[in-house]
């Protein structure tokens, strides 16, 4: 694929949104830019467009290229450089900030070289297009936001926000989806899907890492899903008796709500495993605390479970070359005892405050009633 669209310096449309899209797809485009743009999300201040493109002679040929901002110069000279490509544009007649890019003829001129174009409503009534074209905008002041598709309607939430990079976004994931080898219409539904997610919780311009964030939380759970099989195979030798937790925490995590684990805790009944709850963010957890402590200080290391503990486990971490500690919970002050909660992040801190290195492996003896334990510490989860 290729990414053929304009640079906007503040990040909130163009070429580096385009870009972020892709990526969340995991789709590695090639990248062009078609012109140079001075702008922020309040002022647009000056366009240029590129002429020559000794990128050309760098790749061979396309299958998709995804079109922003650019003429129907450029658009003729990249049909003709990539016959068998499909092109796709986004045409900017004028910016959200109402600075004039093209003129409505320079945009009926290019739709001639082009095989599907994404455009909002106002600006196409202004044009005459032969081509298929996904029209988005709709009537102003309702409640749903209409998309329109050769005669079928697909309907979105509107929301009460004047963003920048909207078009460019919406039309980046049409692109992926298209790329990815799916309809028209399901490139809609999936994109207004993405839409909404990313704009709901966006100010000024459309917030990409809203949707980034999506896809960490997912991959999370899917992570403690797929220990939770391996917990299952393991038995139940390996569990506190005052039950388990696993935890992996979003990059950034500032509390255990950051956090995903298994809410409730794992616990064994009889022979059997038993999951409170499926993987999830809610709930407390130590384990969870621990690793926002740890985060603190290393926060590439996100992950961490407790074990039951056992002479035997130490000793084989050692020998396998795991960073181990001791952690003495006596040497705790009383207030940090009486709290609950608060030991383990006090206890981490020291340990960090010592070693100034990650480890790998912290255990304790248990004191007034505290079960001992062991706890692993990771960046990501590591086979027991
Ligand atoms: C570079 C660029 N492309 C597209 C738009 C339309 O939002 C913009 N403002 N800037």
């Amino acid at each position: 694929m290729l990414v053929f669209s304009g640079f906007d310096p503040s990040g909130g449309a163009g070429i580096l949104q385009d870009i972020s899209i892709m990526k969340m797809f995991k789709i590695s485009p090639k990248a062009i830019i078609s012109a140079y743009t001075v702008q922020n999300e309040k002022e647009f201040k000056s366009v240029e467009f590129r002429e020559n493109f000794e990128e050309f002679d760098l790749f061979d040929k396309f299958s998709l290229i995804k079109v922003g901002m650019a003429n129907s110069k450029q658009i003729k000279i990249l049909r003709k450089r990539y016959n068998e490509a499909k092109i796709i544009w986004n045409p900017i007649i004028k910016t959200s900030t109402g600075y004039t890019i093209i003129s409505p003829n320079d945009v009926n001129e290019g739709s001639k070289y082009v095989d599907l174009m994404i455009m909002n409503s106002e600006e196409y009534e202004i044009t005459d297009i032969k081509c298929d074209v996904i029209i988005t905008g709709g009537h102003k002041n309702t409640e749903k936001i209409e998309i329109l598709y050769k005669n079928k309607k697909f309907y979105s939430q509107r929301y009460e926000k004047q963003l920048h990079g909207t078009g460019c976004i919406f039309s980046s994931l049409i692109t992926a989806h298209i790329y990815m080898g799916y309809t028209i219409e399901e490139s809609i539904n999936a994109s207004l899907y993405y839409m909404d997610k990313m704009v709901k919780n966006s100010e000024f311009s459309v917030e990409t890492e809203n949707m980034v964030y999506e896809y960490h939380k997912n991959y999370i759970l899917e992570e403690l899903w797929k220990i939770k099989s391996e917990i299952n195979k393991l038995g139940k030798y390996t569990i506190p008796e005052v039950g388990q937790n696993i935890v992996f925490a979003l990059p950034e995590a500032e509390n255990e709500y950051d956090v995903g684990k298994f809410p409730g805790r794992i616990h064994k009944l009889g022979d059997e495993i038993n999951f409170i709850h499926e993987p999830a963010f809610f709930g407390k957890s130590h384990m969870a605390r621990a690793v926002i402590a740890t985060m603190k200080y290393f926060p590439w290391i996100r992950s961490a479970m407790n074990i039951k503990y056992e002479k035997k486990y130490i000793e084989k971490a050692k020998e396998k070359g795991y960073k181990t500690f001791y952690l003495d919970r006596t040497q705790e002050p009383i207030e940090i005892q009486t709290k609950e909660g608060h030991s383990i992040p006090y206890g981490l801190s020291n340990i960090y405050d010592i070693a100034k290195e990650p480890i790998d492996f912290v255990w304790d003896d248990g004191f007034y009633g505290k079960e001992a334990m062991i706890g692993f510490l990771e960046e990501t989860h590591r086979r027991l």
